[in-house]
């Protein structure tokens, strides 16, 4: 039988490793998939060094391979929101399949391009483009299919979870960490999509939408990045016995679903909480199987090449079958989405790490704890800490059990204009994941 033929657009960091998975394991793929698979092209920029081409045709014109109707799948490994996404629909419009690595695109454009795809009978796999290597797409839309997904929550930015770690291990600068993910290619071309929560809130939107069978609505995701974390609360974190990281939550509740993105208290005996480095990991719970939790890499040449490779193997096995008997590209057939919506973070209950700066007085703690309980706030602990700082102020931190934001907003708006209390209070959501 003649050899499925793949065209590669995009050469950085999951291109070359990719063309490099391929090649090295081309034997086995071809026993898994049972046709040969053969890079036909590539589209590329600039050359790989970690790749070694041979005859495999380059041109800089990503469009020469879109058209070239010798390609079965277009492997779109470019990124962004913009030649990426003309690509990806002309290959669809070519009848190409579609193998992609772009959670931006997935997130902002992925209700259109599916749309495009079921139309003309093709598959858009996307697996590399959440938590890297880690096949959690492939869990939720099939090992899980049983459950009614309650919640998942997951450390899914690489690079912020490889600067949280260096700062906190190694007593390392943001700047320096976040200079040495980008030369170990974990970083996005724009760095600011993973350390302000926006990369994390594009696999967000992914993952809420496969384990709720909504459109994806990356527009309603709440996100904070980790730019405003101090070690002072890591330490105070740790203290407590809970540790800071990274987390995008997808909650399903009574009025609509729970998707944010922020920096988050874990207690430290939760398996989640020693995920470190540029490992990420993923908790899904389901009615029938409870908790579950998925570990790996979520960036790098290789671990993401992983998941390009394993859905061109995917869509190899499947090339013959009818449109209609294929896994749907949101988990749910695309006329059974729910309008369930997406809840304001007002809206949002979580329980709450305070941190305020008060006068070393009798009676500032009763003030504050009234403040609270008026709001049906209930405090779980609080705790003076032993520093002094300047002009007589002491740090104080609040654990409070779960509240509606809105009720917090209030109540931090009432704390803060009290006349012991300097400067704003911090606050960092806490999540039992239990
Ligand atoms: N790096 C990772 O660990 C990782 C992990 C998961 C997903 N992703 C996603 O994979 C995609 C690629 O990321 P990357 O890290 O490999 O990026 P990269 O910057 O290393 O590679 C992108 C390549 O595309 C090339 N390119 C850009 N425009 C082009 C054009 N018009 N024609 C041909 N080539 C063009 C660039 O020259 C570059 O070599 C992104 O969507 C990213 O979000 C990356
Ligand atoms: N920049 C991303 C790449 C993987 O999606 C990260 O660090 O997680
Ligand atoms: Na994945």
């Amino acid at each position: 039988m003649r050899p499925v033929k793949v065209g590669i657009c995009g050469l950085g960091t999951v291109g070359g490793g990719t063309f490099n998975v391929l090649k090295r394991n081309a034997a086995e793929i071809a026993r898994r998939a049972g046709r040969d698979i053969e890079v036909e092209q590539i589209a590329a920029r600039h050359l790989n060094p970690a790749c070694e081409l041979g005859d495999t045709p380059v041109t800089e014109d990503v469009f020469a391979l879109v058209d070239n109707p010798e390609i079965d799948i277009i492997v779109e490994l470019i990124g962004g929101y913009g030649v990426a996404r003309d690509v990806v629909m002309r290959a669809i419009a070519n009848g190409k399949h579609v193998v992609t690595a772009n959670k931006a695109l997935i997130a902002v454009h992925g209700n259109e391009i599916f749309k495009a795809a079921s139309e003309k009978g093709v598959m858009v796999a996307f697996e590399a483009s959440v938590a890297g290597g880690i096949p959690i797409i492939k869990a939720l839309r099939e090992g899980l299919a049983a459950n009614r997904i309650n919640w998942v929550a997951g450390i899914i930015n690489g690079t912020g979870n490889f600067i949280l770690t260096e700062m906190r291990d190694k007593g390392r600068a943001f700047e320096d960490v976040l200079a040495e993910a980008q030369a170990l290619g974990y970083a996005e071309a724009d760095p600011a999509f993973d350390v302000e929560g926006i990369d994390a809130a594009h696999k967000l939107t992914i993952l809420a939408s496969i384990a709720f069978g909504i459109p994806l609505q990356f527009d309603k995701a709440y996100t904070e990045g980790i730019t405003r974390l101090t070690t002072d609360d890591v330490n105070y974190a740790e203290a407590l016995g809970y540790r800071i990281k990274h987390l995008g939550v997808a909650r399903r509740t009574e009025t609509g679903v729970e998707l944010r993105v922020h920096p988050t208290l874990i207690p430290e005996d939760r398996l989640i909480a020693n995920v470190n480095g540029v490992m990420n990991a993923v908790m899904v719970h389901g009615d029938a199987v409870g908790p579950t939790l998925y570990y790996g890499a979520g960036a790098g040449a290789e671990p993401t090449a992983s998941a390009v490779v394993a859905d061109i193997i995917d869509v190899v096995r499947t090339l013959t079958t009818d449109p209609n008997n294929r896994v749907p590209h949101l988990a749910f057939q695309a006329n059974s989405l729910s309008d369930l919506p997406v809840l304001p973070v007002e809206q949002i209950e979580t329980a709450y790490y305070l941190r305020l700066h008060a006068q070393d007085r009798p009676g500032v703690l009763a003030k504050v704890a009234t403040i609270l309980s008026e709001r049906g706030i209930n405090i779980e602990s609080i705790v003076q800490m032993e520093a002094e700082e300047q002009d007589g102020l002491v740090p104080m931190i609040l654990l409070t059990h779960e509240v509606i934001e809105q009720q917090m907003n209030d109540a931090i708006a009432a704390i803060e204009a009290l006349e012991d209390i300097a400067g704003p209070v911090i606050r960092i959501r806490v999540e039992q994941l239990n």
